[in-house]
């Protein structure tokens, strides 16, 4: 099981910890992306999760809730049968992960399908992973993603840089080889710096254009090469709002599915409360302001359901994204300074 400690506030940072059944299921993954013959065997008796053009599999539970389809191969096998898809065609799946009860987990895309008559089939409904963010737990938004993150990877290295020839897969999906130049390419995240700025009483938030309506968020971006996690905030932060911040309080990392995976690196920072006046750079950014704690108490209370629908005036990443978490840890650290300020 993952456990984790605090380093900011509530922030989770998650370390392994060798308790009952971690390790040796670590282990057989491990192994699993090493050997092409064990993951095929493993794939015989897997849970796959189904995507349609990257959108993932959704199922209603009976209570009404929404959660990540899954389904056991042999099972699949049929419904991809009725939809004319050949039999072999389970094992272009990837490699996900497993189950704390050591199944083995993997994620497929369907590609040319006739999608309503597969989604009549499996009982579910393919939904776009931004919208699946509001509607399932933050663990199967992880799984959703990373599944996801992992088929596009595979669609857009189909071919070496170097050669120009197509590369190939090893059965788990962890790598692709150019037989030709015998470069091996591993899946790729990139670096993003995402930082929540404080005044002391309020915290910096901003929105891009193509954000939807009302959505504002922590001020991020990606990493130069050779640049420091350090660097990059304090260089962002600049760029952005012209801000000079100080007081970098790491809080936790992320997998980002967006645009083509983005490896969240979320801090905290200060500004001198006197020097807050924000000059933005219009070309990143649409607004940027700073918001007080009941605004932000007001927002995270009230997600909306479907933004793109019906936004409230004022809202924040849903709770999967870190910029949620940051936005959290900042307002419960507010309520703290202020109960001690009263009970003084
Ligand atoms: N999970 C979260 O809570 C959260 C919150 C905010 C942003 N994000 C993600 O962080 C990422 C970066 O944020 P941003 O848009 O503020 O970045 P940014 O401020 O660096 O601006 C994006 C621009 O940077 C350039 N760029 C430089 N390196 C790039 C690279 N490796 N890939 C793509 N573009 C690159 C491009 O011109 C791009 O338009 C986005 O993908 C966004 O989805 C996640
Ligand atoms: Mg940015």
């Amino acid at each position: 099981m993952l456990q984790s400690f605090k380093l900011f506030n509530n922030c989770n940072l998650v370390f392994s910890r060798s308790c009952s059944g971690y390790v040796s299921r670590t282990r057989y993954l491990m192994r699993l992306k090493e050997d092409d013959e064990a993951c095929r065997e493993a794939l015989k008796f897997a849970n796959v999760l189904l995507y349609h053009k990257l959108a993932p599999l959704l199922q209603k539970t009976r209570s009404g809730v929404c959660k990540v389809a899954s389904f056991k191969t042999a099972d699949l096998k049929q419904i991809l049968e009725k939809v004319g898809k050949d039999k072999h065609f389970i094992n272009e799946s990837f490699l996900l992960g497993c189950t704390d009860k050591s199944e083995p987990q993997f994620s497929l895309e369907v590609g040319e399908v006739e999608r309503s008559a597969l989604e009549q089939e499996c009982r579910g409904t393919f939904v776009d992973l931004r919208k699946a963010f509001f509607m399932i737990t933050p663990s199967e938004s992880a799984l959703a993603a990373k599944g996801q993150a992992l088929l596009r990877w595979h669609q857009t290295n189909g071919f070496c840089s170097a050669t120009g020839q197509p590369t190939t897969r090893n059965q788990s999906g962890s790598f692709r080889v150019c037989q030709s130049s015998g470069i091996t390419y591993y899946p790729k995240m990139s670096p993003v710096v995402i930082v929540l700025v404080s005044d002391g009483s309020r915290c910096l938030l901003a929105r891009q254009a193509m954000f939807p309506p009302g959505m504002y968020s922590a001020l991020s971006g990606f990493c130069d090469m050779g640049e420091s996690v350090e660097e990059a905030l304090h260089r962002e932060v600049a760029e952005e709002v012209g801000l000079e911040v100080e007081n970098l309080q790491y809080s936790g990392s992320q997998h980002w599915p967006f645009p083509q995976s983005s490896f969240m690196l979320a801090c905290h920072a200060t500004v001198n409360p006197n020097k807050t006046q924000v000059n933005i750079d219009k070309a990143e950014l649409e607004d940027a302001r700073w918001f007080t704690l009941e605004e932000i108490t007001t927002a995270l209370q009230n997600p909306p359901r479907n933004p793109r629908e019906q936004p409230p005036v004022f809202w924040v990443p849903p709770s999967y994204a870190i910029a949620n978490q940051l936005i959290r840890e900042w307002a419960n650290q507010q309520q703290l300074l202020r109960s001690t300020h009263r009970l003084k």
